[in-house]
């Protein structure tokens, strides 16, 4: 591999300079912003959780589900935003926002009150129930009637906020609806937006399309595809979940990971459901721990959020755009623009598990570029047929951004993303990669198997590690086409006992 000379990327790329390069700085400026933000957040919680005992909370002490392991040294000087939180989501933009303050983050880990600091005016308007955003304002111990007042729920607090809604823990005070409903449920209530009213219509029907199946959160109303409504936000009601695989590596794998055997259970457990999503033609397309919820036990967890999720029989959502899915659970195959398949799914599981085990994010990019390169620095390059896939699909989608160039004699071209440190501006350096790996002046990175290896407590069997690296490697692979079925992934001697 040869590294070339710095080149403008306008010049790389036909693109015109100004736009790309005010794009990416503002992107990286965004993603700057939030995680600071999210780490004030993040500690102002931890702060509040070390004060209070949290009963609650805590793992009960004979509980072997998820046993913890002891700190390592190596892992000491880890990078404290990861322990905090894995990822960042600087380049979902919300294009619904009327603000350019970001959307919040889960509102879990016990900050209940979030919700009942808002006010609402005298007046019947929607503003009185709404923010800025069009966020429901929750606010604590007040009844939500639906289905004619057949059912009341009085909020607890909110538990959740993403882009599409907030979710609100709701204890059911009263239900002579035909449905029967537990105790306590987590009501996803929609922003009151169009667009977003129609998203949550194919995470209804996605989701009555798969109730009932393993490893699905659970949709308890509405049965039929007609919506609830209230006060103008279209809701789902839930089975509620204690936890997300967010909550659980922050509370107890912080930098370290959680403990072998739990992360086998879940690995399984989540490989079983999306062989109910394929059994369905569904791609969740948004797999990563925040979206993975826990029960109260730690020994159950389940898919939520199929708010991106892709019906693969229907053209129309089978869209190109190389943002889908969170960054760093992002697949290859999405960064270069190639059609979405099953296969995502399974490299974003195969990632959430792997930083559950590492207490670290696997591959850590800013932008899709940087996720270029990490992949090729742990992962080896891509084959030729990806790479001539990719140059057709940026000739057909304009959103594709051109990551590598044909070249003569050489195997390819990366166009490596880079600041010039004299102007500031973004520019590409075209890295040659040569096929031969002797000639790789590529610098590789510590493999996977070597991080699971390093990660490892005294607990865990070198031999299970070993077969857990296998089995992540297969689910890696570059080429979406060569990724281990999942059939065959339930079958690998890690599940074996
Ligand atoms: N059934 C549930 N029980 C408890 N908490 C839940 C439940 N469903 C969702 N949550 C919490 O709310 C958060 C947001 O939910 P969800 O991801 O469905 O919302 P969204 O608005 O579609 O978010 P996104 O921005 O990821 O699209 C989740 O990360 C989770 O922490």
């Amino acid at each position: 591999m040869d590294v070339d000379e710095s080149l403008d990327e306008a010049v790389l790329l036909g693109l015109q300079e100004d736009t790309f390069v005010t794009e990416e700085q503002r992107q990286e400026a965004e993603a700057e912003r939030r995680r600071k933000q999210r780490k004030q957040r993040l500690l102002q919680l931890q702060a509040a959780e070390e004060v209070s005992s949290a009963p609650n909370k805590e793992v009960p002490s004979n509980h072997v589900s998820i046993p913890v392991r002891e700190p390592l040294n190596n892992f000491a000087e880890a990078e404290d935003d990861i322990k905090l939180n894995g990822e960042d989501k600087d380049d979902e933009f919300d294009m619904f926002s009327s603000s350019v303050s970001p959307v919040g983050q889960s509102d879990k880990s016990g900050d209940k009150n979030s919700s009942n600091t808002h006010s609402r005016g005298d007046h019947n308007h929607q503003e009185d129930w709404d923010d800025a955003e069009g966020y429901y304002k929750a606010v604590i111990g007040e009844t939500i009637s639906v289905l004619d007042d057949s059912i009341r729920l009085r909020v607890a607090g909110v538990v959740g906020k993403g882009v599409f809604s907030t979710v609100i823990q709701c204890s059911t005070i009263s239900n002579t609806s035909s449905t029967s409903l537990p105790p306590i449920v987590a009501l996803k209530c929609i922003r009151h937006n169009e667009t977003m009213a129609k998203a949550a219509m194919n995470e209804l029907q996605t989701l009555q399309k798969l109730n009932g199946s393993p490893g699905i959160v659970p949709l308890l109303l509405p049965t039929a595809l007609t919506p609830l409504e209230h006060r103008g936000h279209v809701l789902l009601i839930f089975v509620y979940m204690e936890y997300n695989l967010r909550d659980v590596l922050q509370k107890f794998g912080k930098g370290v990971g959680l403990s072998l055997p739990a992360v086998r259970s879940y690995f399984g457990q989540l490989l079983a459901a999306a062989t109910h999503l394929q059994k369905h033609g569904i791609i969740h397309a948004d797999i990563k721990p925040d979206n993975i919820l826990v029960s109260s036990d730690f020994s159950v967890v389940q898919l939520a959020d199929f708010g991106s999720a892709i019906h693969v029989n229907s053209p129309e959502q089978n869209q190109i755009t190389p943002y889908l899915v969170s960054r760093y659970y992002r697949a290859p195959e999405i960064v270069l623009g190639l059609t979405p398949t099953f296969a995502i799914d399974l490299w974003s599981i195969a990632v959430s598990v792997a930083e559950l085990f590492l207490g670290d994010v696997v591959f850590r990019g800013r932008s899709n570029n940087e996720m270029l390169y990490e992949f090729m620095q742990h992962l080896g390059p891509f084959s030729n047929r990806v790479i001539r896939q990719h140059l057709v699909q940026c000739q057909k989608f304009p959103d594709v951004v051109q990551q590598f160039q044909a070249s003569e004699g050489a195997y390819y071209v990366f166009l490596q993303q880079t600041v010039d440190a004299v102007s500031g501006n973004a520019v590409y350096k075209r890295l040659s990669l040569q096929r031969t790996t002797e000639e790789q002046k590529f610098p590789l990175a510590t493999p996977l198997k070597q991080r699971l290896l390093k990660a490892k407590s005294a607990n865990d069997s070198k031999k299970i590690v070993l077969q857990f690296a296998d089995l992540l490697q297969k689910c890696l692979a570059l080429d979406s086409t060569k990724r281990i079925p999942l059939k065959e992934a339930l079958r690998h001697e890690f599940f074996q006992k």
